[in-house]
């Protein structure tokens, strides 16, 4: 679809609201209201599709024998490779290509994201909020056999669902998993071409070494996490140290010692050898997928009151999300790049963040984003943003940035 066909907000907003097939409440009218958006972008929720993408490698013969087992079309997504479009009320989870790994569910709008970062072989990259893992998985196949991966949750229970994604899908082998809180994370990349590295390779410590990963945790370990228990939130982890809940056999780890991978960087090493690219999908309302709003019908329309219009909750995801914004462009070296979205549709938590982040860093420059001229999007509130709305976009609504750090 051209973008011009679609009417800027302004416009919008003087046609009157079409009405929602979603039984939406009253609070969440209210929201809308507050933040100008017109609940007429939920009024296709029930038709937008589920989306999947093919891992790639998989022989195209699977998608016949999908459809066959799905008992529905698999419809090819043109402006995005690998993509399929799947009526919404079929489910993938009980199919032979879901339990083989030969498919995953990723919403089309978020696989476009991923495009946006661009990502090159052999480049180290970070996921700062990436459970419970979609656009992780894209980004391990973006990947393949080269450079590294990272990821960074501060959900331990959800970070976990990451794990067991990478395991199911054979891509876990260049990644790392970490609990921690993204906006204080400070490990880079292991980089193998540091020179002084090699003085760390290989020295027997008293088991302070990474041997290869195993599911069974050390004594140490377990004492650590009873700790963390007993002292409170089993979610959030000491700031100071993040924890490392998987490693793959070719993610650099194994024989270097723990306190050379472990150790806080600082904003000048970060520069020369921090990531080339970084994610900040960032924790959100979720207002513009259609799907989580959903749910709250089963729910209950109080839930949703109570997680995510919360007007306090709110303030403190404004404050998070340029956190998480900071810190990821931080751990970016120089000359790379860092797509900051989100699914919620509101200027707060998109636009406004962005127009802090950059009056506050010089250094960072937003990208135009060139594949984009083909996708269903519009242009955000800030020129090189983009914005997919879901009834004219067919996907969960999303909001995409991207920066370069110059
Ligand atoms: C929108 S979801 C990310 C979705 C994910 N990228 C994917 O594609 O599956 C936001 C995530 O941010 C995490 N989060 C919230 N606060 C965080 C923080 N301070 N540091 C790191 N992650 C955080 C939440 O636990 C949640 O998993």
């Amino acid at each position: 679809m051209d973008s011009s066909e679609i009417p800027p907000s302004d416009l919008r907003e003087e046609q009157p609201p079409a009405p929602a097939s979603l039984p939406l409440p009253a609070a969440f009218l209210e929201f809308l209201g507050d933040n100008g958006l017109d609940p007429a972008l939920y009024s296709k929720a029930d038709t937008i599709p589920r989306y999947i993408r093919l891992k790639p490698g998989t022989e195209s013969s699977v998608v016949t024998e999908i459809e066959s087992e799905l008992k529905c079309d698999l419809v090819k997504v043109s402006w995005l490779p690998d993509f399929y479009a799947i009526p919404p009320e079929i489910q993938i989870a009980g199919s032979k290509a879901y339990q083989q790994g030969k498919i995953y569910g990723i919403d089309a709008a978020s696989g476009a994201a991923i495009l946006a970062l661009d990502v090159q072989p052999g480049d180290h990259v970070l996921d700062l909020c990436t459970a419970p893992g979609a656009k992780l998985c894209m980004l391990a196949d973006m990947l393949g056999s080269t450079g590294s991966l990272t990821g960074v949750d501060v959900a331990k229970h959800r970070l976990a669902a990451c794990r067991t994604m990478l395991q199911k899908y054979s891509l876990g082998d260049r990644s790392r998993l970490f609990v921690a809180d993204g906006t204080l994370f400070s490990i880079l990349p292991v980089n193998s071409n540091l020179g002084s590295m090699e003085a760390f390779v290989g020295i027997e410590d008293n088991g302070s070494i990474f041997s290869e990963w195993t599911s069974k945790r050390s004594w140490k370990d377990r004492q650590k996490s009873k700790k963390a228990k007993a002292a409170g939130s089993p979610h959030l982890p000491s700031t100071s140290e993040p924890e490392l809940i998987y490693y793959g056999k070719d993610s650099g780890l194994i024989g270097l010692q723990k306190r050379y991978v472990l150790h806080p960087s600082t904003d000048a090493a970060a520069c020369t050898s921090g990531y080339d690219k970084v994610l900040v999908d960032a924790e959100c309302t979720h207002d513009g997928s259609i799907k989580h709003i959903q749910k709250f019908e089963f729910w209950g329309w109080k839930t949703l009151d109570r997680r995510v219009l919360n007007v306090e909750r709110t303030g403190n995801l404004l404050h998070l999300q340029l956190g998480l914004l900071t810190n990821g462009f931080k751990l970016l070296k120089t000359g790379g790049s860092l797509v900051y979205s989100t699914c919620s549709l509101t200027v707060a938590q998109n636009e406004n963040v962005v127009q802090q982040f950059l009056s506050k860093y010089p250094s960072a420059e937003l990208l135009k984003i060139d594949p984009a001229d083909s996708w269903p999007c519009r242009s955000g509130d800030i020129q090189k943003t983009l914005r997919f709305d879901p009834a004219a976009s067919q996907t969960s609504g999303l909001f995409v940035a991207k920066f370069v750090k110059l």
